[in-house]
């Protein structure tokens, strides 16, 4: 929020809590569209990440930008999804508290791109090993595979998750992302056999099509030509521009090869068998008995799934059914056949999915069994929906929604009035609407929703429905969140058909349409069909129905039961972590780039529940941190404060608000925070910063210059070479050349350097506190324990106690990580310098490490111990 501060005029507020009409919602669409023109796609509130989908590349993805977020302290940096990724893994670290991050929006809003990117942080940061490698590897590579098989194009999105997403990673002590786990939920199997106008099947069936060698295609018994297929052609929509398949075969069949995937011939029979049996057609005999009239297609299935093609002709068109111990078999009319085909397709495909999660999760499994592992989960989950028509699976998806806000609710206020009560503050806690009562609506047992679906989906007797919508009618209609065609007065009635419920979720008003909700939710097989698969060769497919399912005695669990099941775990896992918020939104329904549709964007602000988060946050103070953070922060514009403050950081701050005139109604002081009322409290202090820092600057490029310029530190840094070159000359094995090189260009580097990060430099905004975080972080984690035990957890008060410490243990090492940390860009220059030389033949291997690094390490040891000392005022700034 610092860094927000300073550049608040110019691209709106960084954070919602700063603006002063926070009630709002046209204020805070117009802050959304102001920062999105200028390609600032991320703001927050608090500690929730509000991000708009960009539809255009940005450059801020760089491995440079990720090393900005790294170890940086939340606030000191622009919005970003790294700072919520960094500071998630920080507090890992430091707390070993395992922690979540929550990313939610709608269809295309950016969540899968926000966790990918999120993955590739943590890649890219987080420690190193081989071992560390290959789980990177393969948490990276899941998402190809799990991609290829669980999205599809839709009129929203054109690689859209059908499909909801839980993945831990797992962390050991050291911080390296040793292993993982993913949780699915609810694919959207009826896309296997059905899409709508303009969208697709599942891409995998394209991209094996498109991809697939003419070889394996054979041996599959498939044509190239998507066309040729039924399940492919229901959308009219093979081709789109923005998808290559071809391309996105070789991706994928790479990734499958990362994450140890030996069966892959096996899977894509399985992909095959569906095709075919998309194009398993049925005539009517005589007696209106469906007959098979594709012989070729059982022929394939019978090849791919590895089952007898007679049987499963038969169980094609017969319906068997145990009923007092015995076996009936009826046919079925043609109707009823193509249902069967269309169950076993969803059937198969539903349960191969799942099993493939379960060998991505195999091969993430961290195997060691080590009790000092944390867990960071990343959900990607659909955000609500609401179509024309809803349907079941939209109804699955808003309880689903329903649910999580539930919990962000809880967690969001319990960690506010947490605050305010460990600080020992009043605080009115605000009124908000509990949406207990919608998620009891649809998951109490006995009268909510799901149970009464159920129930119908499970008596005997002709259940259609209608039968349910009537049931429903009966036991809920008082509910105050609940209404029907029926139920409805005159003037609502007109809004709603016959066969359609209406649910007042906490976002707004949804209307379902019942039809197929019984179908969904039975998620039936027959039985012969059933048997069928149990004995199939194919060994995914005999992994995926197991034989226990018939002889199972107990009904097995409904779809919406299964679902609401999953979640009530869900919540469980999510409870149990600290947790971090996404919330992503969509600026137009065209997917282009700089297209701000502000209608979109209301109803997303509104779904969403971002002015009642506001709302809540804001619900007391705007702003509050740590006596020490603000007095650092602050402390130069008082006389008493600056350059430093000997006694408690509380009491530095009530004299520094006392000399700035802060009204009591606009603070408070808590037992380690100041709390500030209102934003213009905080602008105005922040307008005297800037106004100071203008003629701190000035001194201190004075100062600088000075240093670089000045004679005596050139005669410190000769003095100190030549002392130490002949030792080190000696250990490193180097020649003149070599040794001449560095004198030369290390000052360069370092001056460059200090340039750069000075502070008339627009970026320098954060760098100087970096510059103490980074050092202090530093120490602390190289400190040997001895040291540790003594100076920590308190953390050495001053730099220039600290540059002591590091003097007095001559931690050269140290320093050099410090170095690296600020610019990793030095040290890549200085190895390669080194690498390509004479001595190492330009060869890595031969390059050993701690030599020339203890050579530069001296150098920079001893310039930054000076820049410290000469500069530690300002450092502490
Ligand atoms: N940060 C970003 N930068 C550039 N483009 C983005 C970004 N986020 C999303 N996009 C674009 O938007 C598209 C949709 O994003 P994404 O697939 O992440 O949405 P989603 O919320 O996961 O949707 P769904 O719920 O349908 O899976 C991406 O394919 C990409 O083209």
């Amino acid at each position: 929020m610092e860094s927000a501060l300073t550049a608040r005029d110019r691209v709106g507020v960084q954070d919602f809590v700063l603006l002063e009409n926070f009630t709002s919602e046209a204020a805070f669409i117009e802050n959304l569209r102001k920062r999105f023109k200028e390609n600032l796609i991320y703001t927050y509130i608090g500690s929730v990440l509000v991000s708009v989908n960009p539809y255009k590349e940005l450059e801020i993805y760089t491995k440079q930008n990720m090393e900005r977020y790294r170890g940086v302290s939340f606030y000191e940096v622009s919005p970003h999804l790294y700072a919520i990724a960094d500071n998630s893994y920080r507090s890992l670290r430091t707390e070993r508290k395992d922690q979540c991050i929550l990313i939610s929006g709608e269809s295309g809003a950016g969540k899968t791109e926000a966790t990918k990117k999120i993955l590739q942080y943590y890649a890219v940061t987080c420690p190193a090993s081989q071992q560390v490698e290959t789980v990177k590897d393969r948490l990276l590579q899941s998402n190809p595979v799990l991609e290829a098989f669980g999205n599809a194009k839709t009129l929203r999105n054109d690689n859209s998750s059908r499909f909801g997403k839980y993945m831990d990673v797992q962390f050991d002590y050291r911080g390296a992302p040793v292993g993982g786990h993913i949780l699915n939920y609810l694919l959207e199997k009826s896309r296997v056999v059905h899409q709508n106008h303009g969208e697709r099947n599942f891409h995998i069936f394209y991209q094996l099509l498109e991809g697939g060698e003419e070889d394996l295609l054979r041996r599959l018994g498939l044509e190239k030509n998507p066309q040729q297929y039924h399940y492919l052609v229901k959308g009219h929509c093979a081709r789109v521009s923005s998808i290559n398949d071809k391309n996105e075969w070789k991706i994928m069949r790479r990734a499958l090869s990362v994450i140890s995937f030996n069966d892959s011939e096996d899977l894509l029979s399985i992909v095959a068998s569906v095709l075919h049996l998309g194009n398993v057609q049925f005539a009517a005999d005589e007696q209106g008995n469906a007959q098979v009239t594709t012989e070729n297609q059982i022929k394939y299935l019978a090849r791919l799934l590895a089952v007898d093609g007679s049987v499963l002709r038969d169980a094609l068109i017969h319906k068997k059914i145990i009923a007092k111990g015995e076996e009936l078999v009826s046919p079925l009319n043609l109707e009823q056949a193509a249902y069967a085909r269309d169950a076993l397709a969803k059937a198969i495909y539903g349960r191969t999915f799942s099993w493939l999660v379960n060998k991505v999760n195999k091969s993430l499994a961290y195997k060691a069994s080590d009790p000092l592992t944390t867990v960071l989960g990343l959900l990607d989950i659909y955000g609500f929906e609401v179509f024309q028509h809803n349907s079941f699976e939209q109804f699955c998806i808003n309880y689903c929604n329903e649910k999580l806000q539930q919990l962000f609710i809880e967690l969001t206020l319990k960690s506010e009035q947490e605050e305010y009560e460990s600080e020992g503050i009043a605080w009115e806690p605000v009124q908000y609407f509990n949406n207990k009562i919608i998620c009891d609506l649809v998951e109490e047992k006995f009268k909510g929703i799901i149970s009464i679906l159920d129930e119908e989906c499970l008596r005997p007797g002709d259940a259609t429905d209608m039968t349910f919508l009537e049931k429903l009618e009966e036991t809920v209609k008082n509910h105050p969140h609940f209404l029907t065609h029926k139920l409805a007065d005159q003037k609502t009635r007109k809004s709603l058909g016959r066969e359609e419920f209406r649910l007042s979720h906490y976002a707004g008003d949804v209307t379902y349409s019942v039809a197929g909700f019984l179908d969904k939710n039975n998620d039936l097989l027959f039985r012969n069909l059933k048997e069928t698969m149990c004995n199939s060769e194919n060994p995914i497919i005999n992994q995926c129905f197991d034989r226990t399912e018939l002889t199972d005695k107990k009904r097995p669990e409904t779809a919406a039961t299964q679902f609401k099941n999953s979640l009530s775990k869900l919540m469980e896992i999510l409870m149990s972590k600290e947790p971090s918020y996404i919330r992503c939104m969509k600026p137009n329904d065209a997917k282009q780039a700089d297209r701000f549709d502000e209608v979109l964007i209301r109803h997303q602000v509104k779904y969403l529940g971002l002015m009642e988060n506001l709302r809540v946050r804001r619900a007391g103070f705007a702003y509050r941190r740590k006596y020490e953070v603000f007095l650092q922060r602050y402390k130069s514009l008082c006389p008493e404060t600056w350059p430093t403050w000997d006694g408690r950081p509380y009491d530095g701050v009530a004299v520094l608000v006392k000399h700035l005139g802060y009204k009591p109604e606009e603070y408070k002081m808590g037992r380690t925070k100041i709390f500030i009322r209102f934003p213009k409290t905080l602008f105005a202090t922040e307008d005297a910063l800037e106004v100071r820092k203008q003629s701190l600057g000035e001194a201190l490029t004075l100062a600088v210059d000075f240093c670089l310029k000045s004679t005596k530190m050139q005669a410190t840094w000769r003095g100190f070479y030549r002392r130490k070159k002949f030792l080190t000359m000696k250990r490193s094995g180097m020649r003149d050349t070599e040794r001449e090189m560095f004198p030369q260009q290390l000052p360069q580097f370092i001056k460059g350097f200090i340039y750069r990060n000075h502070p008339r430099c627009p970026e320098n905004e954060y760098f100087l506190d970096y510059i103490r975080f980074s050092f202090l972080m530093n120490l602390k984690r190289n400190l040997p324990k001895n040291v540790l035990d003594k100076s920590w957890p308190t953390p050495p008060p001053s730099l220039c106690e600290a540059s002591q410490l590091l003097r007095r243990l001559c931690m050269q090492n140290m320093v050099w990580t410090y170095c690296k940390r600020i610019s990793p860009e030095w040290k890549q220059q200085l190895e390669q310098k080194v690498i390509a030389s004479e001595i190492f033949k330009g060869k890595k291997d031969n390059y050993p490490q701690s030599v020339p690094r203890l050579f530069i390490n001296t150098r920079l040891g001893e310039f930054l111990e000076k820049v410290q000392q000469e500069f530690y005022i300002v450092l502490s700034l």
